[in-house]
């Protein structure tokens, strides 16, 4: 396969991850961004500013690893994210950035981290096989300066032997793959997760 197919074939995944992401409502306005390696290292990603539910062929753009636009669109303004992911895990092939109501009451609800364990579901994450598994999803303060919040995460990360996705408090959450498809279970499995842990804090605290 070419790179130009490649890039064409991963493009489609995105689109079609966006247009899933958005039926759940998952992307509200022109939040979130996704993106996708290819096998000589540079990154298809959505461009900044489109609506992630509503992409077309124009809106993935080509990066370097280092983020640099190859093709002069704009990229994600949280390019740096997505880059930093791929240049520390090495099997990570697709990063997605959803924006959902969940993650967003999950950063309020647990301010540092959410716990997650005794879940089934948990096995939809990658080298989990049993629900008697216990996992931190951290959750870092929102900052519009990219190279502290990456550096944050990065600092976090040195510490962790593994770390399956991280959330932004009061925007959103990170989560990636070893495909497109790989990255949307996880997606789907941590809503799930998200929306267990939220009524569950509800009906402990009413
Ligand atoms: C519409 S507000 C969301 C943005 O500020 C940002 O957090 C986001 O996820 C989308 O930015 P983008 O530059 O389109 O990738
Ligand atoms: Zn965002």
């Amino acid at each position: 396969m070419t790179l130009d197919d490649e890039f064409s074939e991963k493009a489609g995944q995105l689109i079609e991850a966006g247009r899933f992401i958005d039926s759940k409502g998952w992307v509200p306005a022109t939040s979130g961004n996704f993106s996708a390696r290819l096998s000589n290292g540079n990154v298809a990603i959505t461009v900044s500013g489109k609506h992630k539910g509503r992409l077309s062929a124009e809106d993935i753009m080509l990066i370097a690893p280092d983020g640099t636009s190859l093709d002069g669109k704009k990229p994600s303004a949280e390019t740096l994210l997505h880059t930093a992911l791929y240049q520390r895990f090495p099997d990570t092939q697709a990063v997605l950035h959803p924006h959902s109501l969940n993650a967003t009451l999950i950063s309020k609800l647990f301010k540092t981290e959410l716990v997650l364990d005794d879940y089934e579901l948990l096995k939809a994450l990658p080298d989990i096989d049993t629900h008697e598994t216990r996992i931190s999803i951290p959750i870092f303060a929102n900052d519009q300066n990219m190279h502290r919040l990456s550096a944050t995460i990065d600092a976090y990360m040195d510490r962790r032997e593994s770390t399956y996705a991280y959330i932004i408090s009061g925007h959103g959450y990170y989560t990636w793959g070893r495909s497109v498809d790989d990255a949307l279970r996880h997606v789907e499995a941590l809503e799930f997760l998200f929306d267990c842990e939220i009524r569950l804090y509800g009906a402990l605290n009413r």
